[in-house]
């Protein structure tokens, strides 16, 4: 099987509840009558019945809860919980209501906060930061968790690097400059990432423009840092190394040239760049160019799963992204 058809497999063991809030969007409900069809998720869609009657198309999403924040009897209750919340950040009840009335992504991370889903899909017509302020601004980070990433899942056709073709690309999608503390926590969560979704052994590799030493210069300097922290706070034998030219990293002769001895060298399969430049350009090369599969952005570190996508995704891509946020929703209750 591959990635996303195990993904699926997966997710139809437990049905979670995903929200979608992105009603305005018809991939939405392409999406949505996919997945309801196949058994991955209950779905819950958030928006104006009106407008969700209109927008929907001749898509069939009859097996879907629509919620209506004008006319929910629970609109109250997550404005008084926005208040609660976010008091000391300015947060009035005139303010909640109006954005939680408007914002139907504040109201869906609103439903996640109060266990009424389990996690959330939206970014399809949004920009990645108004999809992921309001779960950084609500659900905050997970217990232990500093620093919350984004990265994505990529399978590569025709591909015997990684594993099989499938790797992580992180951070690819939020955070902007990571310093070497915060490459290190990328690095980690993404090795507990794949492990969780591939079910795989991650190798991990911290990617720079120099392979051990090749290349002097101080963007060079954080990624050797980077990794020399990752290194000491990494769990007992996971497999982590850097700093690596991308060749050096997943082909094994190169791997085997460039950096002699290394355990990580050619094999890798967890893909960190130095900043999100990299990570960002990097995955839409790979997903143009060798026409991969590209699942994301995903997160790593919110309190409950929300994950968010690109605004060039097809519909199939956000059927996988909701399996995939089912599956990190099934994670949470152990
Ligand atoms: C995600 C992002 C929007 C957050 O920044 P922002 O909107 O300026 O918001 P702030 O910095 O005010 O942060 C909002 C809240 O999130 C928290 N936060 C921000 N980044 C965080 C992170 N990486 N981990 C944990 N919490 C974070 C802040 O502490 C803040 O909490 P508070 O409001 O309770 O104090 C920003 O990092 C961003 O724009 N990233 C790039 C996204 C992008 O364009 N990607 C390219 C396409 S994929
Ligand atoms: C992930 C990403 O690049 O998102 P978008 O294409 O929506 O900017």
């Amino acid at each position: 099987m591959g990635f996303i058809d195990d993904i699926k497999a997966r997710a139809k063991t437990s049905k979670k509840t995903i929200v979608l809030p992105e009603t305005e969007d018809i991939r939405t409900y392409e999406a949505a009558e996919a997945v309801l069809k196949e058994g991955t998720a209950n779905l819950i869609l958030v928006g104006s019945e009106e407008e969700i009657a209109k927008n929907k198309g001749s898509f069939d999403i009859s097996g879907a809860t629509i919620v209506d924040p004008a006319k929910s009897e629970k609109t109250d209750a997550y404005i008084a919980k926005l208040v609660e919340l976010r008091e000391k950040k300015g947060m009035t009840e005139e303010k909640a209501r109006e954005l939680l009335l408007t914002n139907y992504l504040y109201y869906g991370v609103m439903m996640v906060k109060m266990k009424d889903a389990d996690g959330m899909v939206s970014g399809a017509c949004h920009s990645t930061a108004d999809t992921l302020r309001p779960s950084l601004q609500i659900l905050k980070t997970k217990p232990g968790t500093k620093l919350v990433s984004a990265f994505f899942i990529m399978v590569v056709p025709d591909c015997e690097m990684g594993a099989n073709g499938t790797f992580l690309f992180g951070d690819s999608g939020l955070e902007q400059n990571p310093d070497p503390e915060k490459l290190a926590a990328i690095a980690l969560s993404s090795a507990d990432s794949f492990r969780l979704l591939t079910e795989k052994e991650p190798v991990v590799a911290l990617l720079s423009h120099s392979t051990k030493g090749s290349a002097k210069h101080a963007d060079v300097d954080k990624v050797v840092e980077a990794t020399k922290i990752a290194k000491e706070n990494a769990p007992e034998g996971l497999l982590i190394d850097g700093e690596f030219q991308l060749d050096a990293a997943i082909v094994p002769s190169v791997g085997a040239s460039k950096a002699p001895g290394s355990p990580v060298a050619g094999k890798a399969n967890v893909l960190i760049f130095p900043d999100l430049d990299a990570g960002n350009i990097g995955y839409k090369l790979v997903q143009r160019l060798a026409k991969a599969e590209a699942y994301g952005p995903l997160t790593q570190g919110i309190a409950a799963p929300v994950n968010d996508l690109s605004r060039g995704c097809s519909a199939k891509d956000i059927e996988g992204v909701i399996a995939i946020t089912a599956v990190q929703a099934m994670a949470e209750d152990k």
